[in-house]
């Protein structure tokens, strides 16, 4: 079943009004999405993994992401396309700072594409269904680099510029090889194959009944 991106947002409110907060559906979308990127590259350990986050919850499933990778392993690089103070949500901050005590992850802030390796892997946890209008900078640039950078792509949700609602693409847009997304399929997700690559959608414990009245 696919879902539109109205339904979703209000499926997690009425999740988190229930006592399961979207601190924990962003820790289960992490830990889900890890899950499906090691059963697929199998070892993950001393691989170099690069991780761009955005200033919303997407950026959050990419900061979950980052500590489970670190937890595998593998030598995980954080680049926030922004300052964290203005991470945008609770949650995310609330990844954020555990990744400040964890010197086996490296942080980089503010969004300036310089980077002393070669990722072997690349997450795109920039824009989820929270997307409006053209692709501003500091996110254009991570896009550009991602689209020029010859390396294993994986989405978080959706690949960044492609609207999760109407299967349309903003003025630029990642190409990944796969895209997990959480709960239900979006409605616009499916219809670019060519851009999310392997497509799935991961139960992240969400109460069934918190789609009450909404599915
Ligand atoms: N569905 C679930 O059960 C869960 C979903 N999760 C994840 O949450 C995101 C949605 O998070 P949200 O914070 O609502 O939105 P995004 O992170 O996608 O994007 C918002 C930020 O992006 C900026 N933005 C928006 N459009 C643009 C643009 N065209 N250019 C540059 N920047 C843009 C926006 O900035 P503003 O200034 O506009 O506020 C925000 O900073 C979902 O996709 C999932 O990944 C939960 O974490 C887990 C459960
Ligand atoms: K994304």
């Amino acid at each position: 079943m696919e879902i539109t991106v109205e339904q979703m947002y209000n499926i997690e409110n009425k999740g988190h009004d229930m006592g399961f907060l979207k601190k924990f559906m962003m820790e289960n979308a992490g830990a889900a999405a890890v899950k499906k990127l090691v059963e697929k590259l199998g070892n993950v350990e001393s691989k170099n993994i690069l991780i761009f986050v955005g200033m919303g919850n997407n950026g959050g499933d990419g900061l979950v992401m980052a500590r489970h990778l670190a937890g595998y392993g593998a030598k995980v690089t954080v680049m926030l396309l922004g300052t964290p103070e203005n991470i945008k949500t609770e949650e995310s901050n609330w990844n954020w700072s555990i990744l400040e005590k964890m010197p086996s992850v490296k942080l980089m802030t503010g969004g300036t594409i310089d980077f002393n390796f070669k990722p072997d892997v690349i997450v795109d946890g920039i824009l989820g269904t929270g997307i409006s209008g053209e692709i501003r900078e500091p996110y254009a640039s991570a896009i550009n680099y991602i689209n020029q950078t010859n390396c294993y792509k994986f989405a978080v949700d959706v690949p960044s510029g492609l609207d999760p609602q109407t299967g349309e693409t903003a003025n630029i847009y990642t190409k990944c090889d796969m895209t997990v997304t959480f709960h239900k399929m979006k409605q616009g997700i499916p219809k670019r194959p060519d851009l999310t690559g392997e497509l799935f959608a991961e139960k992240i414990g969400i109460p069934p009944e918190a789609e009450e009245g909404i599915l």
